[in-house]
């Protein structure tokens, strides 16, 4: 508790004459004036610490942040010891000793992937290899995916399976004739079309394994890491034969060149030469056959269209009516529906739609008919669906517009 005046034990006696309390007060005054002096000297010198170690915190923050922009490389603990951490580089494989905090220490391991800056700095602690791979990489055998599931697309799909299932199903074709099978097909076309559907539905129709890797999953910060992955995917291909190998928005490693000299647009360029080199090295494409994809195919490197890399381009439209109708039926075959849909009508009011979003229409008309506690589905409620999808689309676009 904190003292009061009335608390503090005078220094003089009761008895003592005024002179003699005065001056026994006076020396009492001078001792504590000294020793506030003395506070707020340390005050002071407190302060100016506190402010020396807050630039500090300012500078090791800005290096830091600074260290995790510059490029990083990747590298492997191999040993902890007294002295350091023992590392080794990935591509070059260059052993280094490198000191790291005793917070850092701990969380390292051998084996632990780390990436390392230029001076071979760890910066931080990586996921393991494998949680990278099943990250990126989805492996699936023989997908659940049939023709039956495709609505529309008829010549598209006829062309993909001319340049993928045949080879896979008939390779003495290509040797009788004495051509090449073709290496791979590029489909283009909007968002949510039924690229990745055509191409699943070939794995299943060849008993072929699908693996699917998305491009913006292989832009990775650290160098030689995408390439390292085109790699494996390859590898993983050719152990799981016959496969198809789906490569997703392939526009975000194969873009036309940009002027900027970034490391990173030099990581994706190292990635994008990985691809390429894979691709041209297939000899024996028997039994692995490549589909891309992109909604960007004015953004594609000129080089990833070479003949003999993607044998044929082929566009992925919007579906017409008659498409739109059929994708209807497809979405709504295990629904129970009222016996009075128009899906012709459907079709019509869906001009402009693609098959993912005809899809979300009838997922949505069924939630209508769920919320009002009925068992089957109305033609009401997949025209309301549909203005749903219409409002939350234009939406959508307003926030774009003030984004
Ligand atoms: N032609 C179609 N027939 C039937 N369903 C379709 C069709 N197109 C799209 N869909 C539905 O939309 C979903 C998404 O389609 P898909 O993933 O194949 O599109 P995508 O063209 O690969 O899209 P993205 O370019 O966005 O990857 C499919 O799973 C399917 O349910």
């Amino acid at each position: 508790m904190t003292e009061t005046v009335d608390d503090v034990d005078l220094p003089y006696d009761e008895e003592a004459s005024q002179q003699e309390k005065l001056d026994v007060l006076q020396e009492r005054l001078e001792v504590l004036e000294a020793q506030n002096e003395e506070m707020r000297d340390k005050l002071l010198d407190a302060n100016a610490e506190n402010n020396k170690y807050q630039q500090k915190l300012e500078r090791l923050s800005h290096e830091n942040k600074k260290l995790k922009q510059s490029p990083l490389f990747v590298a492997t603990v191999q040993e902890l010891t007294d002295d350091g951490v023992v590392i080794k580089q990935h591509g070059n494989n260059q052993e280094a000793l490198t000191e790291v905090t005793d917070e850092m220490r701990s969380e390292l391991e051998a084996g632990a992937r780390v990436a390392v800056n230029n001076s071979l700095s760890i910066v931080k602690r990586l996921d393991d290899e494998a949680d990278v791979r099943a990250k990126v990489m989805q492996v699936e055998k023989s997908p659940d995916v049939g023709y039956e599931d495709i609505g529309g697309l008829t010549e598209e799909l006829n062309e993909v399976r001319e340049t993928v299932e045949l080879p896979l199903k008939n390779p003495d074709l290509f040797d009788t004739v004495g051509i090449e099978p073709p290496s791979g097909v590029l489909l283009h076309g909007p968002p949510g079309t039924g690229k990745t559907l055509m191409a699943k539905a070939v794995a299943n129709q060849t008993d072929a394994t699908f693996i699917k890797m998305a491009g913006s999953e292989l832009v990775h910060k650290f160098i030689g890491e995408g390439a390292k992955l085109v790699r494996d995917l390859f590898q993983v291909a050719r152990e799981h034969e016959p496969a198809v190998v789906f490569i997703d928005e392939i526009d975000a490693i194969a873009s036309k060149r940009t002027d900027s000299k970034t490391s990173g647009d030099a990581e994706v360029q190292r990635t994008m030469m990985q691809l390429l080199s894979e691709m041209d090295g297939f000899e024996d494409r028997g039994d692995v056959r490549i589909i891309a994809a992109t909604n960007r195919f004015d953004m594609l490197d000129r080089a990833i269209l070479r003949p003999g890399r993607f044998d044929r381009l082929i566009e992925v439209p919007l579906p017409d009516e008659e498409g739109r109708e059929k994708i209807f039926r497809i979405h709504t075959r295990n629904m129970s529906v009222t016996d009075d849909i128009d899906f012709e009508a459907l079709a019509r009011d869906t001009e402009g739609m693609s098959g993912a979003d005809i899809r979300a229409i009838c997922t949505e008309a069924g939630m209508f008919a769920i919320r009002d506690d009925r068992e089957t589905i109305t033609l009401q409620d997949f025209q309301e669906a549909r203005e749903k999808l219409e409002a939350d689309s234009e939406d959508d676009e307003v926030s774009k517009t003030f984004a």
